[in-house]
């Protein structure tokens, strides 16, 4: 969902812009097409007539033999033929893809259409997966092994057990995608980023000086960024309870759309950290281990809901996220840190979490509401919020971005400034 949605916004910064271009969202239905990605795809199809879904052909598959993660990689490997199919039917000018489906650049060569990545994390992120075949190089072990620190270009030293889940095991399957990924950006027509020059300078700014990638040209990066959901229409239960909250009182608790799946050890550990920390909180769960909607209350510690009453509220698998963090009885964010809830949280404040035990919880719910530390993570995001307004207004970078992107991929298709 993090990126079918900014993939979408890209796709309405384009069209808002350059009017003249329509958007097809090559998209594959399976497993992982839940309730919340069918109706937001027919909710963008019934208002933005500019933006169409073209679905791929379903691919049959045996899902005991694959994991969330290998189901998405095997999928897009199978549906290299149906989308060299899709790029002749369409002639798209150019086709974006995201950094899950480097197989779509065979497709697309043989369509003969330009390839630009879209990256739906940051340019912290870009670096590591431009410079991983300097790392698979430098670096014999599996990350997950190594309890050290990584240096990239542009990035403070990175504990090597917080590298990237795809990279951090040697001999697994996803560890030959990511380096395939990273053989493969280069050799793009340009690098799309959900970000702007102002919010991640240094890693930015290794990019463009081509000390991520050795003996090899880096493609002109487009940083068009903050690109955000809008809040839409539409009510929701828990917005007409933080409507009853104190101004900035309540800690949003949410963890992406995937990652938010937790074991019931780890949303136990959650409940009894918002127990103890006394605070406010709206808190989104999603649990893989039960879908049926009366198994949701046993997943909590034994009371937990009743002696949290009033003071708590539970929403099961998905709130209405960027109106919930524009609400103004949200004063506090904790994230998992998925880039989309980061660049959202520049209008709210929020605190990474890592160890998921209650004590972590309690912690992190207690410095981002009652701490000098909270109040100067609510400062640097205010600074944020400005800056990214400023990207996205007339002449800001990223508009300046956008428009030469349009420029070479014109350029490379030989089309004068008027097609
Ligand atoms: O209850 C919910 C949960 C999520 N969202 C929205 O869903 C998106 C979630 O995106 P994100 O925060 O990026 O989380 P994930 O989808 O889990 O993130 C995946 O995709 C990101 C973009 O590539 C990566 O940065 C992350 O590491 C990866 O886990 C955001 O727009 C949220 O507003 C809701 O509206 N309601």
């Amino acid at each position: 969902m993090g990126h079918l949605i900014s993939m979408v916004e890209l796709g309405k910064f384009i069209i808002k812009h350059h009017p003249s271009y329509s958007i097809t969202v090559l998209t594959l239905t399976n497993s992982f097409t839940t309730g919340p990605i069918t109706s937001y795809i027919r909710t963008i199809s019934a208002t933005i007539p500019a933006i169409t879904f073209h679905h791929l052909p379903k691919i049959p598959l045996d899902l005991q033999m694959y994991d969330s993660t290998a189901v998405i990689f095997e999928l897009i490997r199978r549906s290299v033929q149906n989308v060299e199919d899709a790029l002749r039917s369409i002639s798209p000018t150019a086709l974006i893809i995201d950094f899950f489906c480097s197989p779509a650049m065979s497709s697309a060569a043989n369509a003969n259409v330009p390839v630009y990545y879209f990256i739906t994390s940051g340019a912290c992120c870009l670096v590591t997966m431009l410079y991983f075949q300097t790392l698979d190089q430098d670096y014999l072990g599996s990350f997950k092994d190594m309890n050290r620190l990584v240096y990239l270009p542009g990035l403070p030293p990175i504990p090597s057990s917080d590298m990237p889940e795809l990279a951090l095991d040697r001999n697994s399957t996803y560890y030959s995608a990511f380096l395939e990924l990273s053989q493969y950006l280069p050799k793009s027509a340009g690098i799309i980023v959900n970000t702007f020059d102002s919010l991640e300078p240094k890693p930015i700014k290794a990019i463009r000086d081509g000390v991520c990638v050795e003996d090899q040209h880096t493609p002109p990066l487009y940083c068009v960024g903050p690109l955000l959901a809008d809040a839409g229409d539409g009510s929701h239960e828990c917005l007409n309870w933080l409507d009853s909250q104190p101004k900035r009182s309540v800690v949003y608790l949410c963890f992406g759309s995937e990652a938010g799946m937790f074991s019931s050890d780890q949303l136990w550990e959650i409940a009894k950290g918002l127990e103890m920390s006394g605070h406010r909180f709206l808190w989104v769960i999603r649990s893989r281990s039960t879908m049926r909607e009366d198994d949701w209350d046993l997943l909590l510690p034994d009371g937990f809901l009743d002696r949290t009453k009033g003071r708590g509220f539970v929403v099961k698998m998905w709130a209405p996220q960027v109106k919930v963090l524009s609400h103004k009885s949200v004063g506090g964010f904790v994230t998992h840190c998925g880039w989309n809830s980061v660049l959202e949280a520049t209008r709210a404040v929020a605190l990474p979490m890592d160890v998921l035990e209650a004590a972590e919880v309690e912690k992190c719910v207690r410095q981002l509401m009652d701490s000098a530390e909270g109040k100067m993570v609510r400062r640097v995001v205010e600074a944020k919020r400005v800056d990214a307004a400023r990207a996205l207004s007339d002449n800001g970078s990223s508009r300046v971005a956008l428009a030469a992107l349009v420029r070479s991929w014109r350029k490379d298709r030989g089309l004068s400034s008027h097609q």
